[in-house]
């Protein structure tokens, strides 16, 4: 068991702010826990950043169980938590309890899904389960489509309705927190005042529990992060600057130097034995 739980994260709110970051793979989730990050998050988020694709739509329940794992085995202290892609639970609550399960059982503390009040029934499931639920509300990324692109949220009261909505559904049916993502502050501040759970803040301003982002966007490696996102290292130009040394060094030959690699000390001992190697090579 690791030492941030559930519990502890719900106890957080109005106490202590809640620190979220994703990450995708063994090394940076190994700096995420280093850092004191409270959660570890593998965010479907992955198909964009680490896979290329324009949304997060594609993404596999295989994809999600691989770099589950990863973080799993990087992570001693931060809770993981791991989302539900687009597909693997919105047909049927059986579906979903099953697709949770994998992610359990890759090494996740819990799992995050897109929306509240439609999955009422799952989450009080899986919660019965024992498996911790976190919800999403807000823009939720897997209604790209029907959204039309990624936009602000909740500039209407038939959104605000609906964001609170989900808040509440979630609450109910044992949820320990919610993502509430890109909607107006006032909005995003009136939700964490109106429900007991913690509420996840991206790009949604600063009056909520605590702050998510996307690993790529923090660290400055990722081309279109969305506007709310601070860079706060611009790695891309330190890693572009590494690579460009790197393969300036090789065709100057500069690279491998001599701490690099290593040769016979005795040139005639050398010449002896790739003589032998030569002889023993032609007898066959
Ligand atoms: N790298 C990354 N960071 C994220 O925070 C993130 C993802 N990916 N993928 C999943 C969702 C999608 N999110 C996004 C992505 C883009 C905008 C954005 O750029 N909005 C623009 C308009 C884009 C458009 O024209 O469609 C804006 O200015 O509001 C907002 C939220 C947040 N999430
Ligand atoms: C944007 C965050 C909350 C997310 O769901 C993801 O990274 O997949
Ligand atoms: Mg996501």
């Amino acid at each position: 068991m690791r030492e941030v739980t559930p519990k502890k994260i719900r106890e957080m709110k109005g106490r202590e702010k809640i620190t979220m970051i994703t990450a995708y793979d063994y090394p940076s989730a190994l700096l995420a826990d280093k850092a004191g990050i409270d959660i570890v998050f593998v965010g479907d988020s992955l198909g964009m950043v680490v896979y290329g694709e324009p949304n997060t739509l594609n993404v596999s329940m295989e994809q999600m169980v691989f770099h589950t794992r990863a973080v799993a085995k990087a992570v001693k202290r931060a809770l993981v938590l791991a989302d539900m892609p687009f597909g693997s639970y919105e047909v049927s609550v059986e579906e979903g309890v099953k697709n949770a399960i994998r992610l359990i059982q890759a090494g996740a503390d819990a799992v995050k899904i897109e929306g509240g009040a439609d999955h009422e029934k799952l989450v009080r499931k899986l919660v019965r389960m024992g498996i911790p639920v976190m919800g999403h509300t807000g823009l939720t990324p897997q209604r790209y489509l029907r959204l039309g692109g990624y936009r602000i949220m909740g500039e209407t009261e038939e959104e605000i309705e609906e964001i609170l909505k989900d808040a509440k559904a979630l609450e109910r049916a044992g949820a320990f927190a919610v993502v509430i993502e890109f909607t107006l502050a006032d909005v995003a501040k009136l939700v964490t005042e109106e429900v007991s759970i913690p509420t996840i803040g991206i790009g949604s301003g600063p009056w909520v529990d605590g702050q998510v982002l996307v690993w790529h966007d923090l660290l400055g490696i990722y081309e279109n992060s969305p506007p709310f996102a601070k860079r706060y290292a611009n790695l891309g130009e330190i890693i572009l600057k590494a690579l460009q040394s790197y393969n300036r060094e090789v065709k100057a030959g500069e690279f491998p130097g001599r701490e690099h690699y290593w040769e016979f000390l005795d040139k005639d001992d050398f010449r002896r034995k790739a003589q032998k190697a030569r002889e023993r090579l032609e007898e066959k």
